[in-house]
């Protein structure tokens, strides 16, 4: 794994966090812990209370009950948000401000000025992709160029934390990979990243450790490969797949799960590895061919749309 957590020195702490929008419980006594030099990802369905989570870290609202420390301080230190780069969910731009003008203002925010402002003004433009564009109204960028250049704000700082509430939008694939190439390098440079996002598969790419959250709750943390808690989740094809092998299959494995698109595959889910081999024998007893039984990994997808299936049916 790169980016190794650093000495495994917090980056955000968080205990019992709750926040009330007058009787609505948008986040539910939550606690987690990220790193130094991680990337921590924030996974939840619409309404699942990542965006007050990252609103309460930014301090743009106040929680209800809970405690927040952030690089080692308590929430609403000043010091410590200069440390911090934020890119908002939906940023709202200046129409008619140009790139350079934006990010000076963003930048005295900071108490930036003079040649280490347009030093950093220029780091950040070449980094998000938009050098030469300086002079460019804001009301003239696409959606992309927005994205990019609200980015550049956020690391204008040079911060320690970079804090995503949602990244990827309006990209096309071309500008999704320069982003989560360019989030790896801040990563590996020591940067610590804690995102929300539906883009499951950069949170994959990209995150040491996600968190699944819905209704305020956090229903499993942990790194993307320890939450396919199925390690013996095999996929089988053979042919033909007969009711006879599939009965067979039924009283070998603890689950069996059919492919919907193809009748030759299923997943089952074995006791110990050397199963593998009485599933392999079964195929040939019923004078099946065996094309193919190997490991299978759900994506972060499936077991994220599992989770959240599963905690609606406990419901
Ligand atoms: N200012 C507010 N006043 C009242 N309710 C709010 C407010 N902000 C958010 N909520 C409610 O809190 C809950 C959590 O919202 P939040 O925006 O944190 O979810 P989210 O996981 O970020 O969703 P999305 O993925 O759609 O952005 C929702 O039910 C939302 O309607």
């Amino acid at each position: 794994m790169c980016g190794e957590p650093q000495e495994h020195e917090p980056a955000i702490e968080v205990e019992g966090l709750t926040k009330l929008y007058h009787r609505l419980l948008a986040v539910d006594h939550i606690s987690f812990v990220t790193y130094r030099g991680e990337a921590f990802g924030f996974l939840g369905p619409n309404g699942a209370g990542k965006s007050t989570v990252v609103k309460i870290l930014t301090g743009l609202v106040q929680p209800s009950e809970g405690t927040v420390r952030i690089l080692g301080r308590p929430l609403g230190d000043r010091e410590v948000r200069r440390r911090i780069g934020y890119l908002p969910e939906l940023p709202t731009f200046h129409r008619w401000l140009t790139a350079e003008e934006f990010l000076r203002f963003h930048g005295s925010l900071y108490g930036l000025r003079g040649s280490l402002l347009r030093a950093r003004m220029e780091e950040v433009l070449a980094l998000v992709g938009l050098a030469g564009r300086e002079r460019q109204r804001l009301g003239t960028f696409s959606k992309g160029m927005l994205q990019r250049i609200g980015l550049a704000q956020a690391l204008l700082n040079r911060p320690e934390l970079l804090i995503i509430d949602e990244l990827s939008t309006g990209l096309d694939p071309v500008g999704q990979h320069d982003l989560r190439s360019l989030l790896l390098d801040l990563k590996r440079a020591g940067t610590s990243i804690f995102i929300n996002s539906h883009q499951l598969p950069d949170v994959e790419a990209l995150c040491d450790r996600v968190a699944i959250i819905n209704l305020g709750r956090i229903l499993k943390v942990g790194a993307p490969e320890e939450l396919f808690d199925e390690p013996l989740l095999v996929e089988l094809r053979a042919e033909p797949l007969s009711e006879a092998l599939l009965q067979r299959l039924a009283q070998l494995a603890l689950a069996v799960e059919r492919d919907q698109y193809d009748p030759c595959r299923v997943l089952l889910r074995l006791r110990s590895e050397e199963q593998a081999a009485e599933v392999a024998a079964a195929v040939h007893a019923c004078g099946s061919r065996l094309y193919r039984l190997a490991p299978h990994r759900r994506s972060l997808e499936q077991v994220f749309l599992r989770t959240i299936e599963l905690s609606r049916s406990l419901q």
